[in-house]
């Protein structure tokens, strides 16, 4: 007969991400419901939510940028902190426009990014320059960042984001500013990523976006915030 487990025993997980009853809180103000799920590697995780239910905020505190109020959030086995470089090696997150200097075109940007994460220059440009040309921008590569229409930019936000190698992939309304053709070449694209092994988190309000990726949904609903009378 099989000898029973003691209690403490911890079952085995092969989760990459674990977020268990975390909530967020902004000054005193509560910003995120309390969620938890789980994401196995090579899933796709879509985070659905009403304006302000807090897909932004769940994707900070993935990112390591914002600290749960209660609650855990284990991301590559490590707790999500932007501040520990072994976590950082994991992940690349596009929330919100990155930071883009106005003198380097992007593919000096895929340089720079490339060499930050040990990646050849040669590679580096390679990896931007291939989602560039996915989107049918290749040309695009030599012009300044202020050079872009703003879809232009969302796609160079894009192949920057994804110049890098990284397990997990947090991307927030990754598919704003683009057309419907583009969308469709951004679900393409992460479903590649997702096929190599990557794991995502992604915040969409595109359907279309959402139904092409593979993995499972998770839903925020807003705080509901008390009033005294
Ligand atoms: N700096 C801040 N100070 C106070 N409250 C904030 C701050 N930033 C966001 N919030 C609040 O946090 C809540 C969650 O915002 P969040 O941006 O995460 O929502 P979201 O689901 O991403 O919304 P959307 O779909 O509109 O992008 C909202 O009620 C918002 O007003």
């Amino acid at each position: 007969m099989a000898k029973k487990k003691p209690a403490s025993t911890p079952e085995p997980d092969d989760a990459v991400i674990q977020v268990r009853g975390v909530t967020a809180v902004i000054g005193e103000t509560p910003v995120l419901a309390k969620v938890s799920f789980k994401a196995r590697e090579g899933q796709a995780v879509k985070l659905l939510g009403a304006n302000g239910a807090g897909k932004t905020t769940l994707l900070r505190v993935l990112a390591g940028t914002l600290k749960p109020a209660t609650g855990t959030a284990l991301v590559g086995g490590y707790p999500a902190d932007e501040k520990d470089p072994s976590f950082r090696a994991l992940v690349t997150a596009l929330i919100g426009p990155p930071p883009l200097a106005h003198n380097l075109t992007l593919s000096e940007h895929f340089a720079l990014m490339g060499l930050s994460w040990g990646l050849s220059t040669e590679e580096a440009i390679g990896r931007g320059g291939r989602v560039l040309d996915a989107f049918g921008v290749g040309a695009l590569a030599s012009r300044f960042p202020h050079e872009l229409s703003s879809g232009q930019q969302q796609m160079a936000a894009l192949a920057l984001t994804l110049t890098r190698p990284a397990d997990i992939i947090l991307l927030d309304e990754p598919e704003q500013r683009l057309d419907a053709d583009r969308v469709g070449v951004l679900a393409a694209l992460l479903e590649e990523e997702r096929d190599d092994g990557a794991t995502l988190v992604v915040a969409s309000h595109s359907v279309a976006l959402r139904e092409a990726l593979t993995g499972p949904t998770v839903t925020l609903t807003e705080v509901r915030t008390s009033h005294a009378d």
